[in-house]
């Protein structure tokens, strides 16, 4: 079953890098599992072609494999705008919207997204799920600043429902902090109909700093299946 699910991720990540990344490029890599076939691929790319990439991550995971692989590291100070950026995702609906932060890392991640003139997802098929909260039952990650997540918690329970739990660590007491030193709040919720109403509730909140939740904001996404398939669908708007 990993190897199933590996396999996957390796064919999405394969065919968008193999379909995307062009000589010259500044490339935002993304964070978790599934971007590291995606760097491989790059680094694989790089060295018979020479592809001069300029490489800005999204964490300090993302960071360490521009390092390990031998790849340019840039920043967005130097490189404010992006070409395009791979990322991986929680979930993806009908319309490329991503639940992301699974693995702790989403306000850099959205920010790249954000300066990226292309954004691509790459996941197994299981990500493919068509409405959020299907297969994702973890929640939305959201970032807040330590000091307010007691206020948050309670200000997202009562206007959205739902269930706001501050996320724990499981190696160190105490809550996992992200790369920007803060917190994360999982908002575990039901049946919503309208994310973008959602997205606005949760910016409004004092003490919320981002959100995992990733609205029209993805170009195409790409599902590797255990057989080597992928499934590319595009964003319809
Ligand atoms: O917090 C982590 C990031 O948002 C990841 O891109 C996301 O969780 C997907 O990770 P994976 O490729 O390991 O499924």
């Amino acid at each position: 079953m990993a190897d199933a699910v590996e396999a996957g991720k390796v064919a999405a990540a394969r065919r968008a890098v193999d379909e995307n990344i062009k000589k010259g490029q500044v490339v935002g890599i993304g964070s978790g599992s599934t971007i590291v076939f995606a760097v491989q691929r790059i680094a694989e790319r790089n060295k018979k072609e020479e592809l001069n990439l300029v490489c800005i991550p999204t964490s300090f995971q993302a960071r360490q494999l521009i390092h390990e692989y031998g790849l340019t590291l840039g920043n967005l100070e130097t490189s404010p705008e992006i070409d395009i950026a791979i990322d991986g995702a929680d979930e993806v609906d009908d319309d490329i919207n991503l639940i992301k932060g699974g693995g702790g890392c989403l306000m850099q991640e959205k920010i790249i997204a954000s300066c990226s003139k292309k954004f691509f997802v790459i996941a197994d098929t299981r990500k493919n799920s068509r409405v959020l909260g299907t297969t994702w039952r973890k929640g939305v990650p959201i970032e807040v600043l330590p000091m307010a997540y007691k206020p948050v918690q309670l200000k997202i329970n009562q206007l959205l429902g739902g269930n706001a739990v501050l996320r724990m660590a499981s190696k160190k007491a105490g809550p996992v902090i992200t790369d920007n030193g803060n917190f994360l709040i999982d908002w575990e919720f039901e049946g919503v109909q309208d994310w973008m109403a959602v997205e606005r509730v949760l910016q409004n909140v004092p003490g919320v700093i981002e959100t995992g939740l990733f609205l029209n904001m993805t170009h195409v996404a790409y599902f590797g299946s255990p057989d080597g398939q992928v499934l590319v669908r595009t964003r319809k708007n």
